[in-house]
Formats: C-alpha cells, structure tokens, sequence
C-alpha cells in the first residue's frame, strides 16, 4: 500500500523503514529539513540497529521523505508520529499533534479517494476522537466515517532495538470505529503480522488502543519502581537485591522483564507518559495514587545516588566522571536521562564533571556545553577522585585496570555493572 508517515523521529523513521522493508510504499513528512536530506541521502537520521541499512536499502526507491504535505495525497494511510512532550504540569502536549493534524486536514481537502488517518503517537483516552478528528474535519471540509477514517495503532518498540520491536511485536492493537477502518489496518499490517509470525491482533476501540497504550507503559514504568522499592529495602538489611529479584521473576506470574534495579527509568516516554495519564486522571477527580508513588520512588533513586557520593566527600572542587550518558544503553538518546539529573546536580555542587558515553556524547552536549567529555571511559576515569556510573552499557562491566588511573577511586554504580570491586571504594545503589 502507499503509506504516509508524518513526523520522522524515532517512531516515524524506525516504522517507516521497517514499513517500507515489509514491501510498502513510504513518504516520510517532517518539518525539519535535516531530517528530509538525510533520508533521502540514505542514512537514518537517528541510532538505532538495523536502521541505517534499512534506510540505505530503500531510500529512493520505497522510501522518500519531503516536507510537503502534498505527498500524502498519493497515499492511502497516513500515520501520525508526532512528538506528545509534557507541559509544565505534566499533561500531554498537543500543539504538534493539532498543527499537524490542521496541516493534513488543509491537504486532504484537495483529494478525491477516501483515506485512514492513524495515530501512532502516544496520546490520552479520547483525543484521536475528540481533537484529531475534529480537526481534520474543521481544516478538510470532510468528515470522519465517510470520506475519511480515523484509527489509533500505538506503539510498543523501545529506543536501541526499535526495528527488532517493530518486526517482532508481542501483539498488535487496532484500535477504530468502522469495518472500513480495520479491513484497511488489516491490509496495512498482513505483511508484518505474516513476517512476525502471526503476532496476536487486538481489535479495539479507539480510546481503548489509547489507553493499552499508557496501561502498558505505566505497569512496566511501575515495575521498575516496584523493584527499586524492593531493592532499597534489600540494602537496609544488607540483602543481595540481585539474588532476590532474580529469584521472584522466576514465577510465571511475576517475570523478570523490567526487574532491573538501580537509578530507574528515564527516556522520552515512561516520564512523559506517566506525568500524562496522572494529569488526565486527575482533570477527571481520578487519584492515580499508586502511580504517583511509582513516579516518586523514581525521583528518589537520582538522589540516593548523589548521597552515597556525598557520604564519601564534598564534591566541590572534584572531578566526578558520569560514564553513561543516554538514557538506556544502545540508544544516543538522552532525554530525562538520569545522568542529566546527576550532572545538575554535580555542577551545583561545584564538582568538575566529565562525562563519558559511547554515542550519547553529542546530544548531551547541548544540554551541558560546559562540561568535559572524554572519548572513552579510560580516558574520563583518569584523574577523576569518583565514577558515577549511570546507564548500563555493557563495555562497563569490562573495566578494571583503567579504575587505576583515578585520583581517589571512588565508584558508585547505579546500574549494577561494574564487576571489578578490588582496590576501589565501591557501593553499588542498590
Ligand atoms: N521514542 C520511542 O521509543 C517511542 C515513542 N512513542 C511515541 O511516538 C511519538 C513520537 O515519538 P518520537 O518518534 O520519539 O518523537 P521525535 O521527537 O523523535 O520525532 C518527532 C518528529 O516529528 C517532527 N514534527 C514535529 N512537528 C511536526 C509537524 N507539524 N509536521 C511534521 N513533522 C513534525 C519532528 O521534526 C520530529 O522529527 C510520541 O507520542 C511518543 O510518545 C511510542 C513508542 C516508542
Ligand atoms: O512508549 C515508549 O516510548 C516506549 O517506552 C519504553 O521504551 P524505552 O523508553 O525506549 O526503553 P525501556 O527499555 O523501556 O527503558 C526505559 C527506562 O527504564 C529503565 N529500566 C528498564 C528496565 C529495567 O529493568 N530497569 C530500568 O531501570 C531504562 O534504563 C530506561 O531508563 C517501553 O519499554 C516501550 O514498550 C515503549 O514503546
């Protein structure tokens, strides 16, 4: 089918390539040239496995992108990937959602054949019906259920192995409103559904597909908190948390997926989408409590972590490398990244930071431009009296002998992940 992706992030490239690979016709819109030229010029604008030669593969032949809405009238589907950040409350940003939602909605005025507007972004109960529709409507002069449908498919991939979640999904959720919308999904996802080997398909309501959505990111986002609870409490009792959480996600009914203690979960989703569905809840007379406990356990760990360095000394005046700077390992994304909530810090402590990470160098350098960056994890120890250690990249577990080259050899893991313990003042966070 010819499929149109609007906006070209993760999300919207990974899925477009991947769509694309699956034997689909793909434009890419996006506002922002760099991201056009890159993918016509065949390179992923983004890092993640498996893309760039997805991307390499098809640029110019089944995959395009532009920055002219227009291209979406030579398709029959267009998915909407756009950005849904947090407001300053917390509650779902929709500003790029309703620009695009008018943009397209303007173009769709000028075609003739009916067309299925998706939306793939992660947004609360009620507004592919209530916002995206309507404005659709209001800029096309159509309406939704006869000229043109609407839908919501979220997405459940996670950054670093984006492509591998996206071709092999543990379900897939269709989530409309008419026989005409879910025969034309059907269609859109046969050849996923066939490649992944036969993946259940949940056949919902709109709304419904939204909220499975944050359902699922809150349960996880809860898990992990529910295991830094867990193992903080290990640590009073001088308890191996490891040992304990290995132990328990071995019953069925728990599992040891996102069991990982530490410095918890940061990323472009479980914060936003957490804050989101709490604000929506709330705006309702809805009290998430559990929810809200998760979020704070999260807000905790940064700072237990700060206060076992702080035990050992003030950090005025040292240098403190943070080695790892993305938000999870395999990615170079560092949104609400832990390390940022860890340099903030540091820095208003007047403690010299240098920071380390095998991809994420550059984007965290837009956020801190002042602080020192090492080019590997070797060179950001030397010197250094302390090594936080914040994302668990595996190189990581592979030092020892370059923990040698510090001044004071302080290391205090928030992942877990160093081995080497010898000859260092290690504590891990949990
Ligand atoms: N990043 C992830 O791992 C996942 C993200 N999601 C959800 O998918 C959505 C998109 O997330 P990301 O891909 O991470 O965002 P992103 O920020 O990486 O990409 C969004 C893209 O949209 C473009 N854009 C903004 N306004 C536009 C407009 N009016 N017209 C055309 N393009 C426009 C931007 O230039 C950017 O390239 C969000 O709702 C997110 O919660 C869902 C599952 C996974
Ligand atoms: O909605 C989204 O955007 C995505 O959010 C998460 O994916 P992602 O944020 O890419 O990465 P995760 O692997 O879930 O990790 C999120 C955070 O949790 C942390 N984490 C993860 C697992 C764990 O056991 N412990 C733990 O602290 C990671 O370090 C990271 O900071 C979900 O896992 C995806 O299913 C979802 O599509």
């Amino acid at each position: 089918m010819e499929l149109s992706i609007i906006g070209s992030g993760y999300v919207g490239t990974t899925i477009a390539a991947c769509f694309a690979d699956l034997g689909h016709d793909v434009v890419n819109v996006d506002i922002d040239d760099a991201i056009v030229d890159s993918l016509n010029a065949g390179q992923a604008p983004i890092h993640e496995p498996g893309l760039d030669e997805l991307v390499e593969t098809h640029a110019g032949d089944r995959l395009r992108a532009t920055t002219d809405y227009d291209a979406v009238l030579d398709t029959d589907a267009t998915f909407l990937a756009l950005p849904t950040p947090s407001n300053d409350d917390g509650s779902i940003d929709l500003s790029a959602m309703k620009a695009a939602a008018s943009s397209l909605g303007e173009t769709l005025a000028q075609k003739d054949d009916a067309h299925l507007v998706v939306t793939k972004s992660t947004v609360v109960p009620t507004t592919t019906v209530e916002v995206i529709g309507p404005r659709i409507e209001e800029a096309s002069g159509k309406t939704v259920g006869e000229e043109f449908d609407i839908a919501m498919n979220p997405e459940f991939l996670r950054e670093g192995t984006a492509v591998e979640d996206f071709l092999s999904p543990d379900k897939i959720v269709l989530g409309a409103q008419s026989e005409r919308a879910y025969e034309q999904l059907d269609e859109i996802f046969a050849s996923l559904v066939e490649r992944a080997g036969d993946p259940p398909v949940v056949k919902t309501g709109i709304s419904e597909a939204e909220m499975i959505k944050y359902a699922n990111n809150a349960f996880l986002a809860s898990k992990i908190s529910l295991a830094n609870d867990l193992a903080n409490i290990c640590k009073e009792f001088g308890v191996d948390s490891e040992e304990v959480l290995d132990a328990i996600g071995l019953d069925a009914r728990i599992g040891s997926a996102f069991l990982g203690a530490g410095l918890g979960w940061g990323g472009s989703c479980f914060p936003k989408d957490t804050a989101a569905i709490i604000a929506a809840a709330r705006a309702r007379g809805y009290e998430p409590r559990l929810l809200q406990a998760a979020v704070d356990v999260n807000d905790e760990q940064p700072k237990r972590m700060l206060e076992l360095l702080e035990d050992r000394f003030d950090p005025e005046g040292k240098r403190v490398a943070v080695l790892g700077l993305s938000f999870k390992p395999g990615t170079d994304d560092v949104r609400n990244s832990r390390a940022i909530l860890l340099i903030d810090h540091l820095l208003d402590a007047g403690a010299d930071v240098v920071g380390y990470d095998p991809v994420a160098t550059e984007n965290m350098r837009a956020h801190f431009p002042n602080i020192d960056y090492a080019t590997s994890a070797a060179d950001a120890l030397v010197d250094a009296d302390a090594a936080l250690v914040a994302t668990d990249w595996d190189e990581f577990a592979a030092l020892d002998a370059q923990f040698d080259e510090m001044r004071e050899r302080v290391v205090i893991d928030g992942r877990r992940i160093v081995t080497r313990r010898d000859g260092l003042d290690y504590e891990s966070l949990v």
